[in-house]
């Protein structure tokens, strides 16, 4: 078992920096070929054509108190193809994609944790998120019929090979069980003891280094909206904190997927089931007011307007249409319903 100490965002000991990097490089050496995937494979691609739109639904226009765009500069675009993290044929990044387990039950259907999850080149668990993920590996052995699994007895008594283990387990461990320890035994363990940094935040000190080496860019995190709200605005706050332009990060729950909206012009490709049955969606100025804010494809839209707390946030939205087009001159989280649906379909009449 190989334990190394990082002392979070504030590291000063470069000996120990040095040693997790050695960690790593020997992890990624180890798992050799098996991480490289092909080019083809991306999260974020674009947009192909599409045939068979879906009518268009009613929208709604909000005008806001702009009406101003600089045009100086062109803005920055981007194309978000989330079916890729819903469907089974979903593609990934080029050079593969990051997965992150956190602190909360896995509430993301299975097959389609198992299937991130096994073409990520790079796996880790954030403390208590390595209990819920032996939790996770187990239940999967046990849902396995026995002629599928590879031999292997232990006390748990299924195989529990079909699940990877994590490549390494962070955090500052106030969560882990000594169970998990021995479960994971020769996962290699990074102690990040700093208090001023959530473990989400300082598993990216760690991860980073081997993502800028592999030119990973993608980053997928098993998280719930479930537990504790100073830890879901944490976790968004870590997406704010991740947000280069090499760096995306999606966060997977149980019924949606959200990420972060850079400046820029976006284009969404909704999944036609979502776009059909009105799922909702939602942009949210966390942290700072978006002065500029224009879409389309959405039942609501926006149109040079202000989103603000005390203000206009954007929730219970839907779609007009299979592309959403968010302009904005400020960060927005980006929300949106996915995989099980326990919210009721909205109505189609607007
Ligand atoms: C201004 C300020 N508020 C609060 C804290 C406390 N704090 C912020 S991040 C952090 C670590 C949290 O660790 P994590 O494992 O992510 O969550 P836990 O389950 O331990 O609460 C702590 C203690 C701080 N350092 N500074
Ligand atoms: O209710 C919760 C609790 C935790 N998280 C996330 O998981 C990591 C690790 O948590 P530990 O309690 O230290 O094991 C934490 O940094 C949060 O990002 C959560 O999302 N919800």
């Amino acid at each position: 078992m190989i334990f190394v100490r990082l002392n979070g965002t504030r590291c000063r000991n470069m000996a120990a920096t040095a040693a997790i990097k050695n960690a790593i490089f020997k992890l990624l050496r180890s798992a050799g070929a098996a991480l490289s995937l092909p080019d083809e494979w991306r999260i974020l691609k674009q947009s192909g054509n599409i045939s068979g739109h879906p009518r268009n639904f009613c929208t709604k226009t909000t005008i806001g108190f702009r009406q101003q765009m600089d045009h100086t500069v062109p803005p920055k675009e981007y194309k978000w193809v989330p079916n890729n993290l819903i469907s089974e044929n979903f593609t990934l990044g080029a050079n593969g994609h990051v997965c992150i387990v956190l602190n909360r039950q896995v509430q993301v259907p299975a097959h389609v944790v198992k299937r991130l999850w096994k073409n990520a080149t790079l796996r880790c668990a954030v403390d208590g998120g390595s209990n819920h993920w032996r939790d996770f590996v187990i239940a999967q052995a046990a849902s396995t019929e026995p002629k599928q699994t590879k031999s292997k007895n232990d006390n748990e008594g299924a195989s529990v090979e079909l699940v990877d283990p994590p490549d390494l387990i962070t955090g500052d461990f106030d969560s882990i069980t000594e169970e998990t320890v021995e479960f994971f035994k020769s996962t290699p363990k990074i102690n990040t003891p700093d208090q001023d940094a959530t473990d989400f935040t300082k598993a990216f000190t760690v991860l980073q280094p081997v993502m800028v080496q592999r030119k990973l860019h993608d980053v997928v995190v098993f998280h719930d909206c479930s537990g504790r709200l100073d830890q879901i605005m944490g976790n968004l706050n870590t997406l704010y904190k991740m947000q280069k332009e090499t760096c995306n990060v999606y966060l997977l729950s149980g019924n949606s997927i959200t990420w972060l909206l850079r400046p820029g012009k976006h284009t969404i490709q909704i999944p036609l089931d979502l776009v059909t049955n009105q799922r909702w969606c939602a942009l949210m100025p966390v942290g700072s007011t978006a002065h500029n804010v224009t879409t389309t494809g959405l039942k609501w839209n926006l149109y040079h307007a202000q989103l603000d707390f005390g203000g206009v946030v954007s929730t219970s939205n839907t779609y007009s249409t299979e592309f959403v087009q968010v302009q904005t001159d400020s960060n927005l989280i980006w929300s949106m319903g996915a995989y099980e649906f326990e919210d009721k379909p909205r109505s189609t009449h607007s």
